[in-house]
């Protein structure tokens, strides 16, 4: 595995408030990671509100109802906005669950004809799963964290950070529901053994 390093870092004010960004990624090679960092008083709150977002170009732009995406970033968003201290890593490596768009937009021209998500990935000759989560882990430890709250229903990006050593509480993020995504956030649970994507309540 290559490092995954701080490459450029700037302040940024945003509708949700004031972060400091970081992209990181291997020393020579593309940007990975997006760090963006809520800490109004930088020297006071641990613990922070920390949410790994895996890129997704057709619901965190242009608001697909085909995933729960785009209104899990919008949220978090919010969460890590008002408190003292959260971390948005948004994982631009993890597109398609680390296949790639284009890959992800063919395997949707299998679901469309009525493939689960696993299965609609197998048919592009693509893995259920790819993402690494360890270049995460180490922006969390670049940054500091030792213990983080996690807002997630994915059971992987917990194990990652407890497997590097971060101490994780949950914060369920699920209740995104539309008559478009019901079946894939479905599938989420039985087939990729997510906790409750589909649930009722919604994070607020
Ligand atoms: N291959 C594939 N990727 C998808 C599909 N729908 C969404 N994605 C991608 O899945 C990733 C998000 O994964 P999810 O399983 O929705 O959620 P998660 O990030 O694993 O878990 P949470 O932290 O609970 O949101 C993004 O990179 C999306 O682009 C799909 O049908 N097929
Ligand atoms: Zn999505």
């Amino acid at each position: 595995m290559t490092t995954t390093v701080r490459l450029a870092s700037c302040d940024l004010p945003t509708a949700y408030g004031q972060f400091q960004l970081h992209a990181f990624g291997p020393e020579t090679g593309r940007e990975e990671v997006l760090a963006a960092v809520h800490r109004p008083q930088p020297a006071g709150q641990q613990n922070p509100l920390v949410r790994i977002h895996s890129a997704c170009a057709t619901g965190d732009l242009l608001g697909s109802l085909k995933c729960d995406c785009g209104p899990q970033l919008a949220t978090s968003l919010r969460m890590i906005g008002a408190s003292d201290y959260g971390i948005l890593l948004y994982m631009l490596c993890h597109e398609g669950r680390g296949i790639g768009l284009a890959a992800k937009i063919r395997a949707y021209t299998f679901m469309d004809q009525g493939y689960d998500t696993v299965a609609a990935n197998a048919a592009v000759g693509a893995p259920t799963d790819a993402r690494d989560y360890r270049p995460a882990a180490s922006v969390l430890a670049w940054l500091g964290v030792t213990s983080a709250r996690l807002a997630t229903n994915n059971p992987h990006k917990i194990d990652a950070l407890r497997t590097a050593g971060i101490t994780v509480d949950r914060v369920p993020l699920s209740g995104f529901v539309t008559s478009d995504n019901r079946d894939y956030l479905g599938q989420k649970d039985t087939l990729l053994g997510h906790l409750n994507s589909s649930g009722a309540a919604a994070v607020s």
